[in-house]
């Protein structure tokens, strides 16, 4: 067994600082699929989260393949907290599949932790989510948690978000009106069909954007009328990001 831990900081640089990469293997070698990376980064947040947790503890869970991953890996401490609020039907019975309690967020007063994936993240841990159309019990679930721990594989990691296209959750009798809004604001917004979210909505993907102000964009986003919620996570954007990469997992903190 290899285990390596490499520290590096740098700061006033992007707004970012990497704390360390952990890596351990049995060869030595350093290739690591997708979802392995995944794994790691699961694995690497219980183990940020479990010396924390007291026998009262719930915890935030998100959605999506990585969000999966911390799951199964939670599985193995479940005697060690009371239980998680999901951020979607999928994680509440991914986690009772577990033998995970899953809380009503309306009798949770107080939770340490979020842990979710992204679909991109830039250098001052803003976020791009909802590629699994789940954005608005995620936001309210990260809203109600001291720290939000991002779980994400390397691939990310972006200098501007807009890449990927940017959910918006929209009422459905509202989705032309909001369309034509979006439109307006320079995007090319896609209509997901087929896709209704867990709260009976239809999610716009907004496409061909540079986002530059992602704070301003989504307020902006939120202030058009039918619009439920838009997936930038910058006004609560992650507290601490877990990076898989095929040399380790980096920890990412602002500076
Ligand atoms: O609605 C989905 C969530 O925002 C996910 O966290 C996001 O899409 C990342 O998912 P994955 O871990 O599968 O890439």
């Amino acid at each position: 067994m290899v285990s390596t831990t490499l520290f590096s900081v740098y700061k006033g640089n992007g707004g970012l600082r990497i704390i360390a990469t952990q890596f351990e293997s049995a060869t030595g070698t350093t290739t690591m699929t997708q979802d392995e990376m995944k794994q790691a980064v699961a694995q690497a947040a219980v183990d940020h989260i479990k010396g924390r947790l007291e026998s009262d503890s719930i915890i935030g869970v998100g959605t999506g393949s990585t969000a999966n991953c911390f799951i199964d890996a939670l599985a193995a401490i479940k005697n060690s907290f009371a239980g998680a609020v999901a951020s979607s039907e999928a994680t509440a019975e991914r986690l009772r599949g577990h033998g995970i309690e899953v809380f009503d967020l309306n009798s949770v007063s107080e939770m340490e932790f979020y842990i979710d994936g992204a679909d991109e993240f830039d250098p001052h841990l803003n976020l791009i989510k909802g590629g699994g159309g789940a954005l608005t019990r995620e936001k309210i679930v990260a809203a109600v948690a001291k720290e939000f721990v991002c779980i994400v594989d390397q691939s990310k990691q972006v200098d501007l978000l807009g890449a990927f296209p940017l959910p918006v959750e929209v009422i459905p009798m509202a989705r032309s009106h909001v369309g034509r809004q979006l439109a307006a604001l320079g995007g090319q917004p896609v209509y997901r069909e087929g896709f209704v979210t867990d709260n009976g909505n239809v999610i716009l993907d907004l496409q061909d954007l540079e986002i530059l102000d992602p704070k301003a964009l989504e307020a902006q986003l939120n202030n058009i009328v039918g619009v439920v919620t838009n997936g930038l996570f910058a006004r609560r954007g992650a507290d601490i990001i877990l990076m898989g990469t095929p040399d380790g997992v980096q920890t990412l903190r602002h500076a």
